[in-house]
């Protein structure tokens, strides 16, 4: 029996308000790294308020396509999409301007990278970009309230001048968190943020995530199964042609019913871990 086999506990079920829009929608979505196609017609929708996980083996795409949901690869020479990706039904790769986009869809990295300031400024940062910058005395209710929607005003309270590098790595992760939804996103990406954590610091942000999708849609790369059944709504399981190595979507649905009855044998296979 392998890790995978024993029963998953699926994730708490999501309101009734969530999930009848979807905030984040790839239509035929293709992707290239110059010649090479990495993501093959993706079509997948993240619901409002809900947590969609995208699982799937090494190196089908799954960051890829997150990132391309940010523009993250605007800079990437010859990198390049097809089709569409919208947010909030507007296509992110027309819209001009990058701050604000970035300000409706935060993303949190693998290991957590805040900046070298403190970790009030690290909330405050992003507070005060782009064109609708928050007026000066609003700032610190905004840092305190990101704060403890991260679930870290309590241990950070009484030393918010402290440099935000000093903090363990889940309360790093906590305070990156933080310093996204300080500017009140619609969507977050979280790509694999639990990979560098210990479990006692990833069930925090497991449980913080569940807490956050009452406000936020999220977006999760995981290669944790047992993470995907514990926090997400939704699952997209994906994998890549052998031949050419593009990634594509083999089905996306219920967590419960992806993990307990997959329609695709690929998928079957990949949960029960003989793939991937
Ligand atoms: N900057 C890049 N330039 C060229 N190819 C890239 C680049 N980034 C990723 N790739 C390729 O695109 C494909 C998808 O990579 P990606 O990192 O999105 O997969 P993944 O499913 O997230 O993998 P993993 O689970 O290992 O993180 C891989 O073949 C990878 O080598």
């Amino acid at each position: 029996m392998t890790q995978y086999e024993t029963p998953l506990k699926t994730a708490p079920q999501a309101s009734a308000a969530a999930g009848r829009v979807a905030d984040v929608e790839a239509r035929d979505f293709n992707f290239y790294y110059s010649s090479f196609r990495a993501l093959d017609k993706i079509s997948i929708a993240a619901p409002k308020h809900q947590i969609t996980a995208l699982i799937g083996p090494s190196g089908c795409g799954k960051s890829t396509l997150l990132r391309a949901m940010n523009r993250m690869h605007d800079r990437t020479p010859g990198a390049r999409s097809e089709g569409s990706l919208l947010l909030q039904g507007q296509d992110i790769n027309t819209m001009s301007d990058l701050v604000e986009l970035r300000k409706r869809v935060g993303m949190i990295f693998q290991r957590p990278n805040p900046f070298p300031m403190s970790i009030y400024e690290n909330v405050a940062y992003g507070l005060q970009l782009g064109a609708q910058k928050i007026p000066k005395r609003e700032i610190p209710d905004r840092v305190e309230a990101a704060l403890r929607s991260a679930a870290l005003w309590d241990e950070v309270k009484d030393k918010l001048r402290q440099s935000g590098m000093a903090m363990s790595g889940g309360q790093q992760q906590r305070l990156c968190i933080a310093r996204a939804i300080a500017v009140q996103p619609a969507v977050l990406l979280m790509d694999e943020p639990c990979a560098a954590l210990d479990p006692v610091a990833t069930l925090k942000i497991e449980e913080l995530m569940i807490d956050l999708k009452q406000n936020y849609t999220i977006v999760i790369v995981t290669h944790n199964l047992q993470q995907a059944a514990r926090v997400a709504d939704q699952t997209v399981f994906m994998t890549m042609n052998p031949e050419t190595r593009a990634g594509f979507v083999v089905e996306a649905g219920p967590t419960g019913k992806i993990f307990t009855v997959p329609k695709d044998p690929r998928t079957s296979d990949y949960i029960t871990g003989k793939f991937g």
